[in-house]
């Protein structure tokens, strides 16, 4: 099986792998490389990225979210054993927050060279540029230096401020349906983290307005179920990375990458036998009306309360078989909370849609334009819990 190559004129070459051909565009402006599957004229015809599709940006964005992931739990670790830990203070958090964005955009740009780069990400350099931002720029720039030197990554010179305010920016892209985004929240829980709990890097890919692959990396999550379903188990590991492509399935591994394992969703149907999932902070989703919905289908279990899209992975391998989101009025759902959460869960079997039933739209732009709340289960619950949601908000609505 050799590989053979084709000249397609000034523009595009045909390289063929076995009995495949790939066909590449080479333009010195643009660095792109597509498919030609259209326009080739011979058969059998393939692409790279269609016989491996997303493979190699997979492989990038679980390197780039565990790099991530080992900055933020030494940031977490000095917090915890410093006397800063108070939630007055910001900083320290801050940092992890920046410092995790700027690696997972180092990373993915290095693994990546020949793709345009586009990143919607959740923090933006306005603060570090200031005057009283300078002290916590030369913190993280420390900071991501001494990890990627931890790492031997000896593929980075060591990094200016400059560098790091500029791959800071490089999330400043508004996504939309055309083309590909990563889409980053470089700790998604803060508020988990600054309490030594739950948060999550959360990192996925959109094509053409839709999440093609999802990663999420959860530092504290325990490997052994939580919850409900909690069995003893002789493992008190934590650190979890949950990865899913489109039609691939959802995998999980152990943060310092212990063998992969599929997981899926509970194929729970009775209710009463379902637990479920919603955020620690009320401030974040009201309490009072998940525990509506939960009663009237008929969930016995108290919810399991954890911050951050870590909701996604424990419901992604079966720990609790709900999540229930419902935002205070006035709150608008971003697009980098929730795409790697939802494709770890629908690549699982599970269904993530909107309080109407309607899956969620990340073609918009940043923001997710969410009817009321979002809802998160496995196909046999789904229609009892858009009943249930339906009764709840319209008696909501008639109490007002
Ligand atoms: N007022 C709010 N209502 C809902 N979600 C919020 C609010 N403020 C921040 N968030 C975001 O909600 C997510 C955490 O939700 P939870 O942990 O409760 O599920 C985080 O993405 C958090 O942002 P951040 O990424 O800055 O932590
Ligand atoms: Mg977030
Ligand atoms: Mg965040
Ligand atoms: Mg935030």
């Amino acid at each position: 099986m050799g590989t053979q190559t084709r000249w397609l004129g000034a523009r595009a070459t045909a390289i063929r792998v076995g009995s495949d051909w790939n066909c590449y565009e080479s333009t010195t402006t643009t660095r792109t490389r597509r498919s030609f599957s259209l326009c080739c004229r011979w058969s059998p015809l393939t692409t790279l990225a269609s016989s491996m599709p997303y493979e190699k940006e997979l492989a990038a964005a679980k390197k780039a979210a565990t790099l991530a992931a080992r900055l933020c739990q030494k940031v977490q670790k000095a917090l915890l054993q410093s006397d800063v830990h108070s939630k007055s203070d910001k900083s320290p958090v801050t940092v992890a927050d920046y410092g995790s964005q700027v690696l997972v955009s180092l990373i993915l740009e290095r693994e990546l060279p020949s793709e345009l780069f586009s990143l919607v990400a959740e923090e933006d350099s306005g603060d570090l540029r200031k005057e009283s931002g300078q002290d916590t720029l030369k913190c993280i720039t420390e900071l991501v230096n001494n990890t990627l030197a931890n790492e031997g990554s000896h593929s980075f010179s060591t990094l200016t401020t400059d560098d790091v305010l500029k791959a800071i920016d490089n999330g400043k892209s508004e996504g939309g349906p055309v083309g590909r985004h990563w889409v980053l929240d470089p700790i998604d829980g803060t508020k988990g983290f600054v309490r030594g709990d739950q948060y999550a890097i959360a990192l996925a890919l959109l094509h053409e307005g839709k999440v093609v692959l999802g990663v999420l990396a959860c530092p504290n999550l325990p490997l052994a179920t939580i919850g409900r379903n909690q069995q003893n188990s002789s493992s008190n590991e934590v650190g979890c990375v949950f990865f899913a492509k489109v039609g691939d399935g959802t995998y999980m591994q152990a943060l310092d990458g212990s063998t992969q394992t599929r997981v899926n969703v509970s194929a729970v149907d009775n209710p009463e036998e379902a637990s479920f999932f919603e955020s620690y902070e009320a401030a974040h989703s009201s309490h009072d009306l998940s525990s509506t919905i939960a009663e009237k289908l008929g969930v016995k279990a108290p919810p399991v309360r954890i911050d951050s899209q870590a909701k996604y992975g424990a419901l992604s391998r079966g720990d609790g078989a709900i999540y229930l989101r419902f935002p205070h009025k006035g709150y608008r759902e971003k697009i980098w909370d929730h795409a790697a959460g939802c494709i770890v869960v629908s690549e699982a079997g599970g269904i993530v849609s909107d309080a109407a039933g309607n899956p969620l739209d990340f073609s918009k732009g940043k923001f997710l334009d969410v009817d009321t709340g979002i809802i998160v289960t496995n196909q046999n619950l789904m229609p009892s819990l858009l009943r249930a949601v339906k009764e709840s908000l319209n008696e909501k609505a008639s109490s007002l």
